[in-house]
């Protein structure tokens, strides 16, 4: 299964996470926005796609830039997950699929329920964005 997601980071290096609703697996869990890549699919089409789907915003392809990724097993299947930083996008974020949405810096994720195999993309997260505060800077 290969799964695409979104940190989406706004102007103060806050990212958004999406609640899971309820009705399905992982219910009320925190997310990065994204889902599946259907066959034939490139992965950053497919986020964008999901992206539209589940926040009403528009995101060129081409501003997506590859982050991290996680491999774990989930509900008996093995998942890749390919996560994307995203910087710019069109629209106005609205939880259209998702319970709640929040604008988190990683430091406060660790305070929120998520997936198990997003817990060791928090560190690397906050490395990354860290990365570029510093690159911004010199
Ligand atoms: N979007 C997203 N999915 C995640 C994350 N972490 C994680 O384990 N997943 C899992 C949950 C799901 O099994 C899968 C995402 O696919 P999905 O959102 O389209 O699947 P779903 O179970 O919600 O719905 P369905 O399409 O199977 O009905 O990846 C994450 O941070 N973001």
């Amino acid at each position: 299964m290969l799964i695409v997601a979104a940190a989406m980071v706004d102007t103060e290096d806050r990212v958004l996470l999406q609640r899971r609703p309820e009705g399905k697996p992982m219910a009320g869990l925190w997310e990065f926005p994204g889902g599946k890549v259907d066959p034939g699919e490139l992965p950053e089409a497919a986020l964008a796609r999901e992206l539209d789907e589940e926040l009403g915003i528009a995101v060129d392809p081409a501003a997506l830039s590859p982050a991290t990724f996680a491999s774990a097993r989930v509900g008996g299947r093995h998942m890749i997950l390919l996560l994307y930083i995203l910087r710019e996008w069109r629209g106005e974020p609205v939880a259209l699929h998702a319970s709640d949405l929040d604008w988190v810096r990683p430091g406060e994720m660790q305070a929120l329920a998520m997936p198990p195999a997003d817990l060791p993309l928090i560190p690397l997260l906050d490395a990354l964005l860290q990365a570029s505060r510093d690159q911004a800077e010199r």
